[in-house]
């Protein structure tokens, strides 16, 4: 859009310091902490405050995933009365509490705690620090909706639109009416068969909890699963799914699908032993997100649609003029976990408060304010979202759970460092033995060997998603490992796990 568009030209309808378009859970954080300093803030939200996190994604599927993690718990220790099954009526009625029945009031309810705006809409860039807000559907009974009006920013615009799935174009595919992660995490009544297309993080999440909830699932992955992990947690996630019944084809690649008279599909595939097919009463489809920006008007800015939105550590909009544009969350394409989304709204929501916000000058500076002749905030600061790079974790909640963070052998190889890996099978930690009988899992370690000090970790096994912490504090703390020695773990917890990857690495 040029400058003599006449939307640019039009008075805005009501400016405020800062817009935050997207209120998510990476929107919300951004727009509380750039609210601290006494800059009025905006959020312009199109569906529910919360986002995808709290009512599609998370929140559901975890909900759905811990009942089946509970009965496994159980069932690990003899003398506790397990049910052989679990009953998904209640699972399904808790899953709906857990996302407040799709009703976003509580959220909004704590946006105006914080002194927040917010203005219900599609937000759609249509020049610097101008944002114009309509109905996401513009053919819908709207009575409730403002009509479109015109927001502006005095100084900033922070994009936290989050991201959406990916359809791929197989042939036939799209007309067999598959779910994405929004219709699984959603579902009413549960399919007696489900096919599970991708095995990334929602294609073996939603695989287990199908299971649970009663589903003959298969699963079909190009490659291993979570590709992304070290490859002893793919496999023990492989046979995880294999053990509690879901057919995991591997190296399989979808050519083709036909939707059947009785509303299920079949999809045909290319694998290791030729071709195959595979039906179902439903398809999910988990093959990916991409940023969302198709519908953003990024390109007034000079940026491309579709494309993720490239920013520096302090989540500032790489290529656009005026230091204004500011994104974090999936939107950007560095993390796609709500928690690191979460951390890069608190860094972008600081560096906002305290560049154009009432602080100290010292402050302002340290947050990189001052233009051209601007200082570039510390790694480590609050100003940088530095653990972005090194320190990025996630849990993947399937039975093994697989909790990683940092870097993986091979990436830490690939940069170059000079690593060695040690594993500890956390079935011989006296902790585990007591959690259950026959614990299986297993913790490794990537050490640079010239630093001493650990670069990744990896916890593979039930109730692994909390050990993860310890392993990232000593990451971002960059502990020695001749400091951690001292680190004495509690007898007898699954951590004393980390004794014994220390001793095994020759301490
Ligand atoms: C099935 C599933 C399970 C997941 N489980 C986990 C998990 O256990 N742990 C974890 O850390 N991560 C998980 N994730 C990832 C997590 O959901 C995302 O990383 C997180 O939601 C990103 O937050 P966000 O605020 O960037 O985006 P979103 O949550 O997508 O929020 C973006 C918001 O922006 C709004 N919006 C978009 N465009 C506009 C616009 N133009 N104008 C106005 N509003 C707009 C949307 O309506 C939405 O409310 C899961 C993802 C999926 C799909
Ligand atoms: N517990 C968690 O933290 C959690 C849970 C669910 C989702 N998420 C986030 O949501 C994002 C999306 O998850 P996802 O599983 O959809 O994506 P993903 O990127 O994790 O996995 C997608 C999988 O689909 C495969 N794939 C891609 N195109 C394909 C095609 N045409 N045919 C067959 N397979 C294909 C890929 O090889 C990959 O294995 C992830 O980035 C993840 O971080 C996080």
């Amino acid at each position: 859009m040029s400058s003599s568009d006449p939307r640019t030209q039009a008075t805005p309808d009501e400016t405020f310091d800062v817009i935050v378009i997207g209120g998510g859970p990476v929107g919300e954080n951004a727009a509380d902490r750039a609210s601290r300093t006494g800059l009025s803030v905006a959020v312009v939200e199109a569906e529910l405050v919360g986002g995808e996190c709290s009512y599609w994604a998370c929140m559901p599927s975890k909900a759905l995933l811990r009942p089946g993690a509970a009965l496994a718990a159980a069932r690990a220790v003899p003398g506790v009365e397990a049910s052989p099954t679990l009953d998904p009526a209640p699972i399904l009625a808790r899953r709906d509490e857990m996302v407040s029945h799709w009703d976003d009031s509580g959220q909004v309810q704590w946006l105006d705690g914080a002194g927040i705006s917010l203005v219900r809409g599609l937000g759609r860039l249509v020049g610097p620090r101008l944002v114009e807000v309509s109905p996401e559907d513009p053919d819908a009974d709207v009575d409730d909706l403002p009509a479109t009006r015109l927001i502006a920013a005095r100084h900033a615009v922070i994009v936290a639109t989050g991201s959406v799935p990916v359809l791929p174009d197989t042939p036939g595919l799209a007309e067999t009416d598959p779910w994405s992660s929004r219709e699984a995490t959603s579902v009413q009544d549960v399919p007696a068969s489900l096919v599970v297309v991708g095995g990334g993080v929602v294609g073996v999440e939603m695989a287990t909890a199908f299971t649970d909830l009663g589903s003959k699932v298969t699963l079909l992955s190009r490659g291993r699963l979570l590709g992304r992990s070290e490859p002893f947690a793919s496999e023990a996630v492989a046979t995880g799914l294999r053990s509690i019944g879901v057919d995991v084809r591997l190296g399989v690649s979808v050519t083709g699908a036909t939707s059947l008279p009785d509303g299920g599909a079949r999809l045909a595939y290319d694998g290791p032993q030729g071709k195959g097919w595979v039906a179902g009463a439903q398809v999910l489809v988990a093959t990916g997100r991409v940023p969302r920006t198709g519908d953003l008007g990024v390109e007034v800015v000079g940026l491309e649609p579709g494309k993720a939105l490239a920013v520096d550590d302090q989540l500032e909009v790489q290529g656009v003029e005026g230091g204004w544009l500011f994104a974090c969350g999936d939107v950007t394409g560095r993390v796609a976990t709500t928690h690191q989304g979460k951390y890069e709204g608190r860094v972008v929501g600081d560096v906002v408060a305290a560049r154009f916000g009432k602080v100290r000058p010292e402050e302002a500076r340290a947050a990189g304010a001052g233009g051209a002749a601007r200082e570039v905030p510390e790694p480590w600061s609050r100003y940088a979202a530095t653990a972005d790079h090194g320190a990025r974790t996630q849990v993947v909640f399937t039975r093994p759970e697989v909790a990683s963070v940092g870097s993986t052998e091979a990436e830490a190889k690939k940069a170059g460092l000079p690593v060695r890996a040690v594993q500890y099978k956390l079935g011989s930690v006296s902790g585990a033995v007591l959690v259950a009988e026959g614990y299986e899992g297993t913790a490794q370690i990537v050490v640079d060997t010239e630093r001493q000090v650990i670069v990744g970790a990896t916890f593979v096994g039930p109730d692994a998603a909390e050990m993860l912490h310890a392993a990232t504090i000593a990451i971002v703390g960059q502990v020695p490992l001749a400091r951690l020695w001292h680190a004495v773990p509690a007898y007898p917890t699954i951590s004393e796990v980390w004794l014994r990857l220390l001793e095994t690495y020759g301490l």
